[in-house]
């Protein structure tokens, strides 16, 4: 049986096939929370580059927002031990939060964009083309229900996309690894992670709510996080009602109804 490395690896291996995620002469800043998933992330980036027959380089960087118990000390030493090039940035982001979110509100969506800034301004300082960041199959899957079910929109997470302003390319290296084989290699592999509710936020609710409602799906159907992900790379812009894309795509009648069979085809489902 493939180890758990040997089965993200594969995954990386597809996305980049895929996406074109990782090129000949990137300098590849991988953006560290100290989390499971970016820990992973930059481990299987080292083993991939050994893997493959060109070559990149990264820089580890981890953006210290100043929450406090942040344990910045465990993520440097952990760097220096394995020998990464890294960088750790230290800016209070946490006090703006803190000061303009109203009481009972989550952080986490101006604590994010805030560090978004913050990260895309230093990869252009340290000269890299490209910021790779730890998301995986079910952040992305999540995503895709949430701006469904409460932004009216079908967009889900992009593999790799270009910064509004033209100044950085994203990579999600991991946008085809399960979340609890990321979970658990992170645990066979004892990377130091660090919780990530320091900052004593609310959760985020509705993101909650879709995870049930994914456990809930899932009970009737198990394969319904591959047909979700397999959905997200098989669009029929025709079949929609944005008026944007009428006229393009084949016309094959109605949408495929439950149970008749269309809905899932082996090429469409990304298997392990
Ligand atoms: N403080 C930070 N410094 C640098 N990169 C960050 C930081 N916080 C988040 N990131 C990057 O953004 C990605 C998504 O962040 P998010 O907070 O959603 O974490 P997550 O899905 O729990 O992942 P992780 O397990 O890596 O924390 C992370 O995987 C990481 O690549």
């Amino acid at each position: 049986m493939a180890s758990l490395q040997q089965t993200l690896l594969r995954q990386i291996s597809r996305a980049n096939r895929r996406f074109g995620l990782l090129e000949d002469g990137d300098k590849i800043m991988v953006a560290i929370s100290g989390g499971k998933d970016s820990w992973a992330m930059l481990h299987l980036l080292r083993e991939y580059r050994r893997m493959v027959p060109f070559s990149f380089t990264w820089v580890a960087v981890n953006l210290d927002q100043g929450h406090p118990g942040f344990p910045v000390e465990v993520l440097r030493e952990y760097l220096e031990r394995e020998g990464h090039e890294h960088r750790i940035v230290h800016v209070d982001t946490y006090s703006v939060v803190k000061r303009e979110v109203p009481a009972g509100k989550a952080y986490c969506s101006l604590c994010s964009r805030l560090r978004r800034g913050i990260l895309y301004d230093v990869a252009v300082e340290l000269g890299c083309t490209k910021i790779a960041l730890g998301h995986h199959r079910d952040d992305l899957i999540e995503t895709l229900l949430l701006n469904q079910l409460y932004a009216g929109q079908l967009k889900a997470m992009a593999p790799r996309l270009r910064s509004d302003d033209g100044r950085n390319t994203i990579i999600r290296p991991l946008i085809l690894c399960e979340e609890r084989d990321v979970a658990a290699y992170a645990i066979e592999q004892g990377f130091p992670v660090v919780p990530c509710d320091l900052c004593g936020s609310q959760d985020n609710l509705r993101r909650a709510h879709v995870r049930q409602l994914l456990v809930q799906l899932e009970a009737n159907n198990p394969d319904v996080r591959r047909s979700l992900l397999a959905a997200a790379g098989n669009v029929k812009p025709s079949h929609l009602l944005d008026a944007r894309l009428q006229g393009e795509g084949d016309d094959d009648g109605e949408a495929a109804g439950a149970g008749d069979g269309a809905l899932l085809s082996p090429q469409m489902l990304v298997r392990a």
